[in-house]
């Protein structure tokens, strides 16, 4: 069964997918204001897959809320396609970290199809259809008509996945969605969706704090300071650096370490060393360095 089309697809040189224009993001507290996020911007094209990388607390959950539209900017504009995020609306599906995100009253088809049906306004038949061949993409086809308390923590991540690729939303948004799994389902779901990615074109932001998960499933790091978050460099991910064991792989992961985690880190050599290694190879380059 093929893919619906792209919600929002864009105009050839137009707006891209996402463009986060200097967002400031503060929570206000009982004990006073508390800036998530300041004076952040990035833009994401068609088909790329932004890796939000940070620390516990520098407020990468909190922007892809907004991004969400479930929370308002302080300052600063956040587009989809040019056009202000307001509100949450269809052309933008999360998958959070918790196994309790699908609707517990629903089978798999029925979640998925529900989705289908609210988003794209499609009939009962075929949201059901469409549904049951997404079950079967990401391996629950023998679970169409199971409920979610039925299925294993990944099984439920499995369909939480379906449904917001189904949609084919302008851009998916992952706020680590394999965090509470074990470390085996993790790298097997990483390695699936990076598949289901690279099949549809998804345009995705994807939040997490690990650095090998983000090279692994990003085309593009953006590495996020301690808090309040801002941007503190930002990595293309060329191909051959993708796989884990690769020496490439491997340098652009104690790059980012050394920059997380500076002289804290036992094995890191001189910035000067790494800086000089980095140049050595002609596509890992660092894009953006405030
Ligand atoms: N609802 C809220 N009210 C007040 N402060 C909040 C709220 N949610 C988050 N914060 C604060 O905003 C900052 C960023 O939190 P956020 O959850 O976005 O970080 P994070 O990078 O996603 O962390 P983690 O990786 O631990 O999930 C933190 O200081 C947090 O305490």
């Amino acid at each position: 069964m093929g893919w619906l089309p792209p919600q929002n697809q864009p105009a050839a040189g137009g707006p891209p997918p996402l463009a986060v224009e200097h967002v400031t993001l503060r929570y206000q507290t009982d004990a006073g204001t508390v800036t998530a996020v300041e004076d952040v911007s990035f833009t994401i094209g068609a088909g790329e897959r932004l890796a939000l990388l940070g620390p516990s607390g520098c407020g990468k959950s909190t922007l892809l809320r907004a991004v969400a539209g479930f929370l308002k900017t302080s300052s600063g504009e956040i587009r989809l396609h040019g056009a202000p995020v307001r509100a949450p609306g269809p052309d933008r599906m999360v998958v959070f970290q918790e196994f309790d995100q699908l609707l517990p009253w629903r089978t798999v088809a029925g979640n998925i199809a529900f989705a289908l049906r609210r988003a794209r306004g499609l009939g009962r038949a075929e949201s059901f259809e469409r549904a049951r061949d997404w079950a079967g993409r990401v391996g629950l086809g023998g679970f169409a008509d199971a409920y979610p308390h039925t299925l294993s923590g990944g099984m439920k991540q499995r369909c939480a996945i379906a449904r917001a690729f189904a949609v084919q939303p302008a851009i998916l948004l992952m706020d680590e969605p394999f965090a509470a799994l074990d470390a085996l389902s993790r790298r097997r779901m990483q390695d699936e969706l990076l598949d289901l990615c690279e099949e549809t074109g998804a345009t995705c932001l994807f939040v997490t704090h690990a650095i090998d998960e983000a090279l692994h499933v990003g085309t593009r790091v953006l590495v996020m300071t301690p808090h309040p978050g801002r941007i503190g460099a930002e990595y293309s991910v060329p191909d051959a650096a993708r796989q884990r064991g690769t020496p490439d792989f491997g340098r652009l992961e104690m790059e980012i370490q050394q920059r997380i985690f500076g002289a804290a880190l036992p094995e890191a050599k001189s910035a000067a060393s790494l800086a000089a290694r980095t140049d050595a190879r002609p596509r890992l380059e660092v894009t953006h360095n405030v």
